[in-house]
């Protein structure tokens, strides 16, 4: 998929991997709406977008993906603006596991609120063009991730909504694709503040700091990389891109059925 013309959605977009997300989708030519709750940093990156690239490329609309209207006003807004939606990455995320609920409300409903949402716009049997949804995941997605229990929970159930997805657009004829990018440790405000949010969780920071340090950490542009990848090669739906330490590979499930 050439980007040209298409016009894109992240969610989480003014900061960390969304942010990275929106610049590489915009300089790759797309035509992006920056949803997310920060406003003042979100219109800090469309300041500096709009000096680089012009300011038509990009739309900045507040929305929190734990609210349905705003959620569907945001959509309806960028479809408006844009003439449709081609691309969707659900990247909004917190990790906090004193506010579990939240967390819930926020990494997988979220996810599952946009997705369902953004189908009316997308679905080729609604007049939509197709196109692809690229979901934010995690390592704690595919393994277990014994300091944050709630968080690993919902990147688990991301990973097994958009496989599910995948498979239900196939047979539905929607013409979406459905993949996810499960990064490791990624150099942003989530991993910085992670000391404050593990709640009971507390006693176990040290374990955290050591994954960390034997693990290492990428840059925010890595994972960007990888989501363009999952964008643009057509073959990819239902896939899953694990990154970790600048090496990426694509996760195999076993076979249940
Ligand atoms: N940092 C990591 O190590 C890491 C690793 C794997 C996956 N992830 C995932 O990547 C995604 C982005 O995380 P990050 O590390 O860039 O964090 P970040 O805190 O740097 O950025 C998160 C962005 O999401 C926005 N946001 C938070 N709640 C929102 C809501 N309710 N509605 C809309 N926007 C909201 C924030 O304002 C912020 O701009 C998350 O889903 C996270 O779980 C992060
Ligand atoms: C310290 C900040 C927290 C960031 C959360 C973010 O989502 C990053 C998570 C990073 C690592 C998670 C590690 C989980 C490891 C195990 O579950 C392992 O079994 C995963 C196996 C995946 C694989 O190598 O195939």
């Amino acid at each position: 998929m050439a980007l040209n013309g298409k016009t894109a959605v992240v969610t989480g977009a003014a900061l960390g991997i969304g942010r990275a997300i929106t610049e590489i989708l915009v300089k790759n030519g797309a035509k992006v709406a920056l949803l997310d709750v920060n406003e003042a940093e979100a219109k800090t990156l469309k300041k500096a977008l709009d000096k680089q690239y012009g300011q038509e490329n990009t739309l900045f609309v507040k929305c929190d993906v734990e609210s349905e209207e705003q959620i569907k006003a945001a959509l309806q807004t960028t479809a408006d603006t844009f003439g449709g939606i081609d691309i969707v990455c659900n990247n909004a995320g917190i990790l906090n596991e004193g506010e579990w609920e939240k967390t819930v409300s926020i990494n997988l409903l979220g996810v599952i609120r946009v997705t369902y949402l953004v189908l009316k716009h997308m679905n080729k049997l609604s007049g939509g063009r197709g196109g692809v949804v690229v979901n934010t995941a995690s390592m704690a997605g595919l393994g277990p991730f014994l300091t944050c229990p709630a968080y690993s929970a919902t990147k688990h159930g991301v990973v097994g909504f958009t496989r599910s997805m995948a498979l239900a657009s196939i047979v539905s004829d929607y013409g979406i694709r459905f993949n996810a990018v499960c990064p490791g440790f990624v150099q942003t405000d989530l991993m910085d503040n992670i000391p404050n949010n593990l709640g009971q969780f507390s006693h176990l920071a040290d374990i955290e700091k050591e994954m960390v340090e034997k693990m290492g950490t990428i840059h925010p542009s890595v994972v960007a990389e990888c989501v363009l990848e999952l964008v643009t090669d057509e073959r990819k739906n239902g896939d899953h891109l694990l990154v970790k330490s600048n090496q990426k590979s694509y996760v195999t499930f076993p076979e249940v059925l």
